[in-house]
């Protein structure tokens, strides 16, 4: 008997083939959403739509809510939001929950935190799966061989009573990295040179698989950084084959798994691009000889090594790239052709779903470890969830940021997008562990600069932009 091989297919195409439901047309097909998240900000209309068409939640043990962006981050025990509009969007969400029996991390679960760093750490998100929620940095979860991505409200609305998606299937992109990442150079320093490379519309339109040794040698925690920053770049969403690393992440984190491990390795194993797979669109970069990255401008692709300088505007195109540079340096009071070190700053942030978790604590706590905050710099850390505290406190890193002079508070979204009163006064310049650094995003007037953990807990001790391999890490 002779059979016909099958046309090699991506990672991608494996995980749409096999959850679509129905082809709808030549573009988009019904796709089945293995797990909905929800937060208090884009699930309320969805639930007034269900109300009003009196629908109910067919499955909704497959849809978790997190409150995650309104929440104050005070160091106080007891959460109390203080804004009305904010208080009545949890309560809200609570009632929804309870009404529809969808499991929630409420204001005062003790493991609440940012819907992106509370999923994966309880081993709700495992290879092949589709991972949906009305937010952008869903594309997290490619970090585990699952196909996440953010939508609307409306979307929200139509997931919650069919569990379905209608999904316009998206271009395949590949980029792989070669070489491996010096020491003191992380997942978010090769993410913004990425974007800084391609632009912020560089992957539009595509899921992007990543690959190479580079790659292969970051941990779970930096490929959720990878991953999480590929939105970033215009990605519809992210993937990396899941490896022994990501599945040892899974079974660590998901112990009904257990029972079934042998039937979940086989069919994980399949979970790789076919050798022979085509991509619509290939980068390739090199990871050795990488800085650490700072943006110095309002979108993230707008960013250069420590080590560098800000662009001369004659260098640039004439047209758009040039103009909302001569914007970008209006906003940020930086002047073209400046070097990077050395800018002053007054506040650091270090939180958000892309570097709020346990390894990035202890990056910036490595740095603060023995040293005091520069005078007149306000630092902030944010554990991205209640079991990312916990952690920290049980490791004493809590101490080591108390003890240099930062601020350690409650998680949440906080300062990501001062939704809460987390909010930067105008003129302010941080040094962000972010993922946006948008005109006002963390107040109005204020300057973001995004960078890795380690890269901010080094302004904060000098007060400057600095390049943390400069700084010894002291016992
Ligand atoms: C509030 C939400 C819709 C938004 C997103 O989609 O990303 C937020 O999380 C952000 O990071 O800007
Ligand atoms: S931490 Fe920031 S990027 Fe992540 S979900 Fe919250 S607001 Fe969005």
């Amino acid at each position: 008997m002779t059979t016909t091989p099958r046309t090699p297919r991506t990672l991608y195409q494996k995980l749409v083939d096999s959850h679509t439901v129905a082809r709808l047309d030549d573009e988009n097909v019904l796709l089945f959403c293995d797990l909905h998240l929800m937060n208090e900000y884009t699930s309320p209309q969805a639930f007034a739509g269900l109300y009003e068409q009196g629908r109910g939640v067919p499955l909704p043990g497959q849809n978790v809510a997190v409150v995650s962006h309104i929440i104050p981050t005070h160091p106080t025990a007891i959460r109390v939001i203080a804004d009305a509009p904010s208080a009545l969007q949890a309560s809200n969400l609570n009632k929804n929950c309870e009404h529809f029996g969808i499991p929630l991390f409420d204001t005062h679960d003790p493991l609440q935190g940012i819907e992106h760093v509370v999923a994966p750490e309880h081993g709700l998100i495992r290879p092949g799966m589709v991972v949906i929620c009305g937010d952008s940095h869903t594309t997290t979860y490619g970090a585990l061989g699952a196909l996440g991505f953010g939508i609307g409200t409306t979307e929200v609305e139509h997931v919650l009573a069919t569990q379905t998606l209608a999904y316009r299937v998206a271009l395949a992109m590949h980029i792989r990295v070669n070489g491996q990442l010096a020491t003191g150079v992380t997942a978010k320093d090769l993410i913004l040179h990425i974007i800084g490379r391609i632009g912020a519309q560089g992957a539009r339109g595509h899921v992007v698989e990543f690959s190479g040794p580079a790659i292969d040698a970051l941990s779970i925690e930096a490929r959720f950084t990878l991953c999480n920053m590929a939105v970033e770049a215009g990605a519809r969403g992210a993937l990396i084959a899941p490896d022994a690393a990501a599945i040892d992440y899974v079974m660590a984190r998901a112990p009904d798994l257990a029972a079934h491990r042998a039937a979940a390795l086989t069919a994980w194993q399949d979970l790789r691009s076919d050798p022979g797979a085509r991509f619509d669109t290939e980068h390739q970069f090199d990871a050795s000889g990488l800085a650490p990255q700072i943006t110095w401008g309002t979108s993230p692709d707008q960013v250069a090594p420590i080590d560098g300088h800000l662009p001369l505007l004659a260098d640039l195109a004439d047209g758009p790239e040039r103009q909302s540079a001569r914007r970008a340096l209006a906003y940020t009071g930086l002047a073209e052709g400046a070097p990077l070190a050395g800018t002053p700053i007054q506040h650091v942030f270090i939180g958000s779903c892309t570097n709020g978790r346990i390894e990035d604590l202890r990056a910036a706590a490595a740095l603060l470890r023995g040293r005091r905050v520069a005078a007149g710099v306000r630092v902030m850390v944010v554990p991205g969830s209640g079991a990312v505290r916990a952690a920290a406190e049980a490791e004493g890193l809590d101490r080591v940021f108390l003890d240099a002079g930062c601020e350690w508070r409650r998680p949440g979204c906080s300062m990501c997008l001062a939704m809460n009163d987390d909010v930067l006064a105008p003129g302010v310049r941080c040094a962000s562990t972010t993922n946006r650094n948008f005109e006002g995003r963390q107040g109005r007037g204020a300057i973001t600069h995004l960078m890795s953990p380690a890269m901010a807990a080094a302004a904060a001790v000098t007060g400057r932009l600095t390049d943390a391999r400069t700084l010894e890490i002291l016992a």
